[in-house]
């Protein structure tokens, strides 16, 4: 078991080990730039489901929500301290070019038919799996050390499986009727200090992203301001995101939120519903909970939510990982610029396994 000092820590390690060998359901999580890790723990073993966001618990819902959300009902919910540690050593990681011939044709698709004027913008991913040595609570530890700006989980059902991740994009955090979310998009690697120089194509990229958000949001909400884009560091990646609060018109709650903001275009692009078409029509996999969302719900107070974009994570299955990475697609991309963004995207992820 890793090392934390902290007996509450402890326990709760020990808790997700026994959980995963009685396979029970569970999601442990820590917040960005939080200390406390929240461990939420089901006892039994009955998938549950929420489609009115009126469930009390974690949710877990997949891109495609038509495949329903999944909740994990909190029969127990501890707390901890987390000290952070260690980081994991930054290895030079081997990419392999599996993939990139099906990915450079799924983005070249993606560009024909914005030029056809079908699309304006639509993000293409892909997966990937490579061989996980470490066990899932040490992937777990590792994620909490080296992400502490993202959001970072571990999840588990019995009839779902065990996904975990670190991403740097809420979905939505609303309390008391007070709403925030971002609009985030737009990525450049990350070299030493340098500040990312960014073009015309993610500037544009983002603006789409804010202007989605303002139009789908504006008609919930009693007032809706959107910051300036700021340069954020995720990892070894820089983005472009721009705060959005509010507040919630009364007679508005959760599940009126998540179904204007879901999907956003920073996971599937404008027009919504042809985007998520050609996606769900053209990319070589399917996504399922990748680019999805997840958080608590209801959790500490009815009406209230805290959800981030499912990004940066992957799904651990006996010793093999796979990892999800995409990219949003607009006329100016470029498709070999393209695949080397989702490598980029995919070291998050393998610098700590
Ligand atoms: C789709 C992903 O990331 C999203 C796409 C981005 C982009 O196109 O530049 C940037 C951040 C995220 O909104 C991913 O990480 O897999």
């Amino acid at each position: 078991m890793p090392y934390q000092e902290n007996k509450e820590f402890q326990n709760i390690f020990r808790k997700i080990e026994a959980s995963l060998e009685n396979d029970l359901p569970f999601a442990v999580y820590r917040k960005p730039k939080q200390k406390q890790v929240t461990a939420v723990f089901q006892g039994n073993d009955v998938l549950h489901k929420t489609m009115d966001f009126e469930g009390k618990g974690f949710v877990f819902a997949p891109f495609d929500l038509k495949e329903n959300a999944i909740l994990i009902q909190p029969d127990e919910v501890l707390s901890a301290t987390f000290q952070i540690g260690v980081k994991t050593e930054s290895t030079t990681v081997e990419f392999s070019a599996s993939g990139k011939e099906a990915h450079i044709n799924l983005v070249k698709k993606g560009i024909s038919e914005i030029e056809k004027g079908h699309l304006k913008k639509v993000v293409l991913s892909r997966k990937l799996e490579v061989d996980a040595s470490s066990s899932p609570v040490e992937i777990f530890q590792n994620l909490l050390n080296n992400y502490p700006n993202a959001f970072c989980y571990i999840f588990h059902h019995p009839k779902i499986g065990t996904w975990c991740g670190a991403t740097p994009e809420t979905l939505v955090e609303i309390k008391d009727r007070q709403l925030k979310t971002m609009s985030l998009a737009a990525t450049l690697p990350f070299n030493g200090d340098e500040k990312p120089q960014w073009g015309t194509k993610e500037i544009e990229e983002q603006r789409m992203v804010s202007d989605y958000i303002q139009e789908r949001l504006g008609p919930a909400m009693e007032e809706l301001h959107i910051g300036e884009a700021e340069s954020i560091r995720a990892g070894n990646l820089w983005h472009l995101r721009s705060e959005v609060t509010g507040t919630l018109s009364s007679g508005n709650g959760i599940k009126k939120v998540i179904t204007a903001l879901h999907p956003t275009p920073a996971v599937c692009g404008i027009p919504t519903q042809a985007a998520k078409s050609f996606i769900l029509e053209n990319e070589n996999y399917q996504r399922r909970f990748y680019t999805g969302f997840l958080g608590e719900l209801n959790l500490n107070e009815v009406g209230e939510a805290s959800l981030f974009v499912n990004l940066r994570c992957m799904e651990l299955q006996h010793s093999k990982a796979t990892l999800f990475v995409g990219g949003g697609i607009t006329s100016a991309s470029q498709p070999e610029s393209e695949w080397v963004e989702t490598q980029n995207k995919s070291k998050t992820m393998l610098n700590i396994l």
